[in-house]
């Protein structure tokens, strides 16, 4: 394999950092009152620290005998400084008291927006079509899912959105020097403009530096995840090395990717350093001329040297919260991209809300008999390359119908189409008379029974992985066991129906597994089965023991059967025969021997074969 494209290879444009901000509006909107409550907070906590150097000024000028403000002009010098202290605690305690509260609130309402999208992220990658599965690496998605959503919320639990409140606190000093001397606070303000040029400048580079390295992350988490997926074969055809080598490659790059990150991160750093300390230089010299034309207290310059220290402090800080924030716009970047993959596979408006209702009171919407049909259905997986031409066929209520073939003659696919895990490119699938695209997806496939090859198991129990997590008696469950004939396999394992499976099912043989999943499709009493090579995995011994558990499974079912052993399928009412996604013979085991077509010779093949 060579590395995996991005799932999207049409990149869409970079968002810039305001539309991306907006994107959290909605989710800081569910918690607005204790949103409000932390902005609010930073007003108080603004102020109390804009004055602090006011106060300090005045203090100098008191002391120097220089004008002061007017409540202290006729005080002694010691009655003077104390009204000054008790003001400078004073704000010092509004800062400690109300900063702590500020920071506990921003860290609640960005942890609540974190999760929110989490789940969101879940949601919407769940209901995502087949189609956008099989072009998008397991491991992206969980990068994006992990790391991306994390990277988010690490934004707020280090406190780099202590930011807005940096800002609010620029601003405040802004205001107050202005106040005091304009011609000094336009040179500390004027000096903000370049700095600000660089920041966003630097910020752009980090941007994109970071959105490599994620995107290098993916890399190597889909990597991981095919490696682990695939443990058996790496080992089978001692592919450990040549795999590590490729790993190891990816793993250069993303290093060589967050190298770049961290240069830009410190670039931003040092130029604020100096850039400080040549504002505070400034201040000093101009400041030095106006106090020594009089034009400037000493209490005022020295009010000026702190803000001018102050000034650049929030930029500072901005400097060392900035790594975080950026990578929190990559990751809001990232995780938008995922949510705006379109859902190609939803339920006609209105349709979604009576199935989440349950509300099945609609008639015209349910399925009763489980007819099929297939009206003029052509289908291709990639553009114009099609798997299934012009299919017309009809499956009546309770018949058995099984779909014969060679390899890739288009079998699967349409009992993928049937379940609506694709949608035709032609044509249409009725159920019942209805168009399947005109029933909710819930109920299409509640009603639809499917057993492939290989079934998934879940880590948990078997009862779980019987009832998937829906709300069965426990009687049923044992009914259904006992309808497919595995309830002494299951009364066999270590604690019955509470033995715990592992992920996958990997302490079971496959026939084991297979078993299990014809349980969990009894128990849903489903108007129409789908076996797709279900029995395949069993050896003939299962298979014949089996037999007369799916015999009574299927009754009074509508049932599409796909099976390479022909000997297995002689008992339906129908075969269809298809052949490069065509239908090419139709009828009775008997009638199709004796049609001597395509059937007849893989019947024949076979017979010979045993
Ligand atoms: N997800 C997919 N993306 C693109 N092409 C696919 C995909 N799945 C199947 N195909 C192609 O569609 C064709 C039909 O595949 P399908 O799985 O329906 O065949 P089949 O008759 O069930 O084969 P088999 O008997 O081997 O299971 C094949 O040529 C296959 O390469």
């Amino acid at each position: 394999m060579t590395a995996s494209p991005p799932y999207h290879k049409a990149k869409r444009p970079r968002e810039n950092d305001w539309r991306l901000f907006l994107k959290l509006v909605p989710y800081a909107r569910r918690n607005q009152k204790i949103f409000l409550a932390s902005m609010v907070l930073l007003v108080p906590i603004s102020i109390a620290k804009a004055v602090q150097p006011l106060i300090i000024g005045q203090a100098i000028s008191l002391i120097r005998d220089e004008p002061t403000w007017g409540f202290l002009a006729d005080r002694s010098l010691s009655g003077g400084i104390n009204i000054l202290l008790g003001i400078l605690s004073l704000t010092i305690i509004v800062r400690l008291m109300f900063a702590s509260l500020q920071g506990y609130l921003v860290q609640q309402v960005g942890q609540e927006i974190t999760a929110g999208i989490r789940e969101d992220l879940f949601s919407h990658v769940t209901s995502l079509a087949v189609r956008f599965f099989d072009r998008t690496p397991v491991g992206r998605l969980v990068t994006r899912l992990t790391s991306d959503v994390e990277a988010l919320g690490d934004v707020f639990a280090t406190g780099a959105i202590g930011i807005v409140s940096d800002l609010v606190y620029i601003l405040a000093i802004a205001i107050t020097i202005f106040g005091l001397q304009w011609q000094l606070a336009s040179m500390l303000i004027l000096m903000l403009v370049p700095v600000t040029g660089l920041i966003i400048y630097f910020q752009y580079q980090y941007r994109k530096a970071n959105y490599k390295a994620r995107e290098e992350l993916s890399q190597l988490n889909s990597l991981l995840a095919e490696n682990v997926a695939g443990i058996e074969i790496v080992q089978l055809f001692g592919r450990e090395a040549v795999n590590a080598e490729r790993y190891r490659r990816v793993n250069r790059r993303y290093l060589k990717a967050v190298d770049r990150t961290i240069w830009y991160d410190s670039a931003v750093s040092a130029t604020l350093e100096w850039i400080a300390l040549v504002a505070i230089a400034c201040v000093l010299w101009f400041g030095g001329i106006f106090v020594l034309g009089d034009a400037l207290s000493f209490g005022v310059l020295s009010s000026f040297i702190l803000y001018a220290q102050r000034l650049f402090d929030p930029l500072r800080q901005f400097a060392e919260k900035f790594t975080m924030i950026q990578a929190g716009f990559t990751a809001v970047e990232r995780i938008d991209e995922l949510m705006s993959e379109p859902v190609e596979i939803r339920d006609r408006e209105g349709l979604e809300l009576k199935s989440l209702n349950n509300n099945r009171s609609d008639v015209s919407l349910k399925i009763q008999t489980g007819e099929i049909r297939f009206e003029q259905v052509s289908f291709a997986y990639k553009n114009d390359e099609y798997v299934l031409q012009d299919l017309n066929f009809t499956v009546r209520p309770g018949e058995k119908v099984a779909l014969v073939g060679p390899t890739g003659a288009g079998k699967s696919s349409i009992i993928r189409l049937l379940c609506r895990l694709y949608e035709p490119t032609k044509g249409r699938i009725l159920v019942d008379g209805i168009d399947i695209r005109d029933l909710p997806q819930g109920e299409l496939r509640r009603h639809i029974g499917t057993i492939l090859q290989e079934s998934f198991l879940f880590a948990g129990d078997v009862k779980r992985n019987i009832t998937l997590g829906e709300n069965y008696p426990f009687e049923e469950i044992e009914r259904s066991a006992k309808l497919t004939n595995i309830d002494k396999f299951i009364e066999s394992l270590p604690q019955g129906y509470d033995t715990q499976l592992r992920e996958r099912g990997t302490n079971l043989s496959g026939g084991q597994k297979q078993l299990l999943a014809f349980a969990r499709v009894a128990i849903r009493d489903p108007k129409i089965l789908v076996l797709d090579e279900a029995t395949a995995n069993l050896d003939v011994a299962t298979e014949a023991e089996i037999q007369e558990a799916l015999e009574r499974l299927l009754e009074g079912r509508t049932a599409i059967v796909i099976a390479h052993r022909l000997s297995t399928i002689r008992n339906v009412d129908r075969i269809l025969v298809l052949k490069r996604g065509k239908l090419v013979e139709t009828g009775s085991h008997e009638e199709l021997l004796a049609e001597n077509g395509l059937y007849a010779g893989l019947y024949r093949l076979q017979m010979l074969g045993n």
